[in-house]
């Protein structure tokens, strides 16, 4: 098998007394939605910001396709095609939907195209943003201000700023949260749709939606995995559905 795109090797995050990350090991298939889930507090988003880099480990490797990245800065990880979603806060409300990921767009790789007219450089700028929408299902609402879209149109919205940059492994913390029911059936359908274009870790609590979506599943628990396999093996894990999916919860 092909080296997986993502190896965590000994992880390790303490704030204070509280341990958060405990010698995390785990590897992520390229191509894979791979799926983490837990109990609040068991450390997942402090886990994925020590994979985008926006939080130091105090001990382990980072491996991102083939490279030990552990003492790189965000935006090279990002670079190297390693991206996560940004909050809906980042959100530009009174941009349009598209400007908002033309924006993302061009923070990325807008020095690529410094060879073109300013002009030209935008049309490409604004033909990769309305790609991106599209892929979420966002184009017909390119030209709405992003302030109008409702709550699950602003999460595909994040995904697509996303998308923008090209990311071979994209980062999902809780994309689902907040969304009704509809909502969150197109955000599977998004996301099933980009299946093997790209490599997904998605952080989620909403079980339908994990299990609907995840090739595999790693479950934390105070910042260790306690069982990883097959959405199958998860769901008859007696241990997984004692310490967090529980009898009544478990799909
Ligand atoms: N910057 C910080 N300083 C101190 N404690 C923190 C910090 N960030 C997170 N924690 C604590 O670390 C623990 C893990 O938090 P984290 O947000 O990673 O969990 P989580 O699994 O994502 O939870 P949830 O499912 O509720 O989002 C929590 O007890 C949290 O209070």
């Amino acid at each position: 098998m092909a080296e997986p795109i993502l190896v965590l090797e000994g992880l390790c995050k303490a704030y204070g007394a509280l341990t958060v990350t405990d010698n995390l090991s785990m590897a992520v298939q390229a191509g894979s939605i791979h799926a983490l889930i837990g109990p609040n507090g068991a450390g997942k988003t402090t886990l994925i910001g020590q994979v985008s880099g926006q939080i130091a480990p105090d001990a382990g490797r980072i491996r991102f396709a083939g490279r030990d990245v552990t003492d790189l800065p965000m935006h090279a990880r990002c670079r190297r095609g390693l991206a996560r979603s940004f909050q809906i806060t980042t959100i530009l409300p009174r941009f349009t939907a598209l400007e908002n990921v033309a924006v993302a767009a061009q923070a990325h790789d807008g020095h690529s195209f410094r060879f073109l007219r300013p002009a030209a450089a935008e049309a490409r700028l604004n033909d990769a943003a309305m790609q991106a929408l599209e892929t979420v299902g966002l184009g017909d609402r390119a030209a709405i201000r992003a302030g109008a879209l409702s709550h699950g149109e602003k999460r595909q919205l994040e995904i697509a700023i996303a998308l923008v940059m090209k990311p071979t492994l994209l980062l999902l913390d809780e994309p689902m949260a907040g969304t009704g029911h509809e909502e969150s059936e197109r955000l599977v359908a998004t996301l099933e749709a980009l299946r093997g274009s790209l490599t997904i870790l998605l952080v989620e609590h909403d079980m339908d939606a994990v299990f609907a979506l995840a090739d595999r599943i790693s479950v934390l628990v105070y910042g260790r995995v306690i069982a990883e396999g097959a959405p199958d093996e998860i769901r008859a894990d007696p241990e997984v559905r004692s310490a967090y999916l529980g009898e009544e919860g478990a799909p």
